[in-house]
């Protein structure tokens, strides 16, 4: 039998797999029942690596998750179960994007929607790709480590991911470094191909790799997440939630493609460059070039850019929903983000307007004040041509934040 973990490789682009955290946090604090750890627990995840084998392993997977994971009970205010009925009915895949200004809430929906998908049978993966990352406060549990951990609690799985978005940054750079940064220059001088090198500088590869655009980092941890998906052993999961970066960073990865496409072009001349400089060596030296291919490695990127973008345009499996919260700053933000978003044809349907005071027949001097600009912010709603034609889904304002939690819990 294999060992119990398998991990992530944020590097490889194969198909990544899980890794079962060798400790976790045992304080569910209030949300979550705690059910500490077993020895049934571990062996759980005891699945062959070897793709030939997965299905049967995460066969056996699935079964022991439902001894696993405990039924848990909890009430959710009936206005925030309202408008997610058709969010839990189809069988088919589905990724939710929730994004909006920082702060409004976002992590919080993520993580609440993902415990309603799993509790109404939908195993499911909750995906953080916000540098500031909370879904970890969220659950309780420590999530950081860019490997998939179960979360203890709903009836079907639950896993959460929490990706390092610098790193994923980190890994682009190197790459492209590789071929267009100093690694090339150092092998070109090597060989005294000097002019070669003063014909790269034309290229301004440099300011390229100075000023990647914002988003890059989480496009890339977003695409890493769809590539191992696409794979037999996470075919179980039927509903993943991305719990995206601030507002404006989640539409300007939209436009990555068209970056690295300007971007690939020099790396793909640079490369045309260099092969036939390194088959000339070759032909005088007859010797083997067996270096890797960063071009390659990046034209696979440019790639999987692409496969971003076309999900987030893909209407049948994507919904991007807007999170925000009755402040006029903050639904004129959402209100630009829907324009954005709509400019990019991405399918947004659903507004969650969070943090809404609930009803009270008797308001103090500042709960009344409070709720008026509340009404006025909600009203803006109403009057806005981007938000006025989505469905909105209100949450109240909750005292604590086990009550967060359950928000879409039911
Ligand atoms: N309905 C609510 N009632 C009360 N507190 C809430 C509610 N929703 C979220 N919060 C609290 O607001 C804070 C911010 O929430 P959260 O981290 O989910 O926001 P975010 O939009 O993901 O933030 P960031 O942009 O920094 O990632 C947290 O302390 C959370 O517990």
């Amino acid at each position: 039998m294999a060992k119990p973990f398998v991990t992530i490789s944020m590097s490889s682009s194969s198909p990544s797999l899980f890794r079962y955290p060798s400790t976790n946090s045992k304080s569910m604090v209030g949300f979550l029942s705690h059910s500490p750890k077993t020895n049934l627990g571990i062996s759980l995840w005891e699945f062959k690596t070897s793709f030939s084998s997965s299905f049967q392993s995460l066969s056996l997977t699935r079964k022991h998750c439902r001894k696993l994971f405990q039924v848990r009970s909890v009430t959710a205010p009936s206005e925030a179960t309202t408008g997610f009925d058709d969010m839990v009915s189809e069988t088919k895949r589905k990724y939710y994007m929730l994004g909006g200004k920082g702060g409004v809430g976002k992590t919080s929906c993520a993580a609440s929607l993902a415990v309603k998908f799993a509790n109404n049978g939908h195993p499911t993966l909750v995906v953080s790709t916000d540098p500031a990352h909370s879904l970890s406060d969220s659950f309780a549990q420590d999530l950081t480590g860019g490997t998939l951990v179960p979360v203890e609690g709903p009836d079907s799985p639950l896993f959460a991911l929490e990706i390092n978005p610098e790193k994923a940054r980190e890994e682009f750079r190197s790459t492209s470094q590789k071929t267009g940064g100093n690694g090339i220059k150092d092998f070109m001088d090597g060989m005294g191909l000097g002019m070669i090198v003063d014909q790269l500088g034309e290229l301004k590869l440099g300011e390229l790799l100075d000023t990647p655009p914002p988003g890059l980092d989480e496009a890339i941890a977003i695409s890493k997440v769809i590539q191992f998906l696409e794979s037999q052993e996470y075919n179980m999961f039927t509903r993943i939630v991305f719990d995206t970066a601030p507002a404006g960073h989640t539409v300007q990865l939209l436009s990555l493609p068209d970056f690295l496409d300007a971007f690939m072009g020099k790396i793909l001349k640079l490369n045309q460059k260099i092969a036939s400089a390194t088959s000339a060596i070759k032909s005088v030296f007859g010797q083997e070039d067996t270096r890797p291919d960063p071009a390659e490695k990046l034209e696979r990127l440019r790639d999987r850019m692409i496969k971003v973008r076309e999900l987030f345009h893909d209407k049948d499996s994507t919904e991007f929903v807007i999170v925000t919260i009755p402040t006029v700053m903050a639904i004129s933000e959402s209100s630009r983000l829907r324009a954005s978003l709509k400019k990019e044809n991405v399918p947004v349907k659903r507004l969650i307007v969070n943090q809404v005071l609930p009803p009270s027949a008797s308001d103090c001097k500042f709960c009344a004040m409070k709720r008026k600009d509340q009404m006025r912010a909600l009203d803006m709603i109403q009057n806005d041509p981007e938000l006025s034609g989505l469905s909105l889904i209100r949450h109240p304002l909750l005292m604590w934040r086990s009550e967060v939690f359950q928000l879409f819990s039911s």
